[in-house]
């Protein structure tokens, strides 16, 4: 039997610079069973971390309505909070406390009597791999050790459902992998409800069993990373030839339904479902027709794929800029 853990009609969230008002997030409707694992992937400025900040009743909505964890976030934000953990952007622990102190200090501040702090936080620091760190202050450790201690935090008094706002910007690909594993582990073996956001295509891709896709404010698809491939994108043939003119040819050779084919010098492209069994009758046609191949290469649609047929942008550009913009920062 599943449950419903998020449920939104509407939401909406207005903000007024200068007399300008901004549409963060428009008429979302979201639902999210307990137990998912689910990505919110979109640009920068998208709207994803707006939209948490009112499922964890930081910011109140402009209009519609959410329900989360059971209760509804206007009427009960308190309740909620004491139902999630929220793990936001680079925030989290303090510096000058040694890590096992902070967690403790978090669940007293949860309301836990002394022993269940102590013990809660050495559970957590256990499951996330901290032992040999937890006892040295916080400004100590590296950004992926600090950042499984915010996350630590946020599970320290056991909430069912879990938001992250992009928990792995900023680390390297081999914190960022350990980070995916916890996240995973938290899943499988409590059964926490998982809400991230990312501008990471692959993240959301390998992570997450669902990926929400939001742009300008909007959920523009929401279904699993297979899903969304097979229904927004199709596989890309490659067809490389030795000259430009022999895949002008080829150009006109081609004539499969529903295909984008393309041609760019010596190089076609051939965008269709099916790659793997179509690209070798493509190079027998195209051989017998006196246009032999040099090379080929079938290669499976990537999330960015979706994301540039549903908006006519990459998202992998925006990918660029963002992580160039946190290392500046850095
Ligand atoms: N406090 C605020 N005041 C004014 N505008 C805001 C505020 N917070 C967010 N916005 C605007 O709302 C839009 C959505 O921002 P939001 O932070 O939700 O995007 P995001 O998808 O989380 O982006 P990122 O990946 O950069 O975190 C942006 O245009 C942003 O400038």
């Amino acid at each position: 039997m599943t449950t419903t853990m998020i449920h939104t009609v509407g939401l909406t969230r207005h903000f007024t610079v200068k007399k300008e008002t901004v549409e963060a997030v428009r008429d979302l409707d979201l639902h999210v069973e307990t137990g998912e694992l689910v990505a919110l992937l979109g640009p920068n400025g998208a709207g994803k971390s707006t939209t948490l900040r009112m499922l964890t009743t930081l910011i109140p909505p402009t209009s519609g309505t959410a329900e989360v964890a059971g209760l509804d976030v206007a009427q009960d934000p308190r309740g909620v909070r004491s139902r999630i953990g929220y793990i936001g952007q680079g925030n989290g622990a303090g510096h000058s406390q040694r890590g096992r102190d902070e967690l403790y200090s978090q669940g007293r501040a949860y309301g836990m009597n002394r022993a269940a702090a102590k013990a809660r936080a050495n559970e957590l620091v256990a499951s996330l791999d901290l032992e040999n760190v937890a006892d040295r202050v916080v400004s100590s450790l590296s950004g992926g050790q600090r950042r499984r201690l915010d996350i630590a935090m946020g599970l320290i008094h056991t909430p069912g459902l879990l938001f992250l706002d992009e928990p792995s910007t900023g680390l390297d690909p081999q914190n960022r992998a350990n980070l995916q594993d916890h996240i995973k582990k938290l899943r499988s073996e409590h059964g926490t409800t998982i809400v991230l956001t990312t501008h990471y295509l692959e993240e959301a891709d390998q992570l997450a069993e669902r990926v929400i896709v939001i742009d300008h404010g909007k959920v523009i698809a929401d279904n699993t990373p297979t899903r969304l491939k097979s229904e927004f994108a199709g596989d890309k043939i490659t067809l490389t030839f030795d000259h430009a003119e022999d895949a002008r040819h080829a150009l006109g050779r081609i004539g499969i339904d529903g295909a984008q084919v393309t041609q760019n010098e010596a190089v076609v492209t051939v965008v269709a479902d099916g790659g793997a069994a179509l690209a070798p009758k493509l190079l027998r046609s195209l051989d017998e027709g006196g246009l032999p191949v040099a090379s080929v290469e079938v290669a499976r649609p990537t999330l960015d794929d979706v994301f540039l047929n549903l908006t006519g942008r990459s998202l992998r550009e925006d990918t660029t800029a963002a992580t160039e913009e946190q290392e500046q920062k850095a």
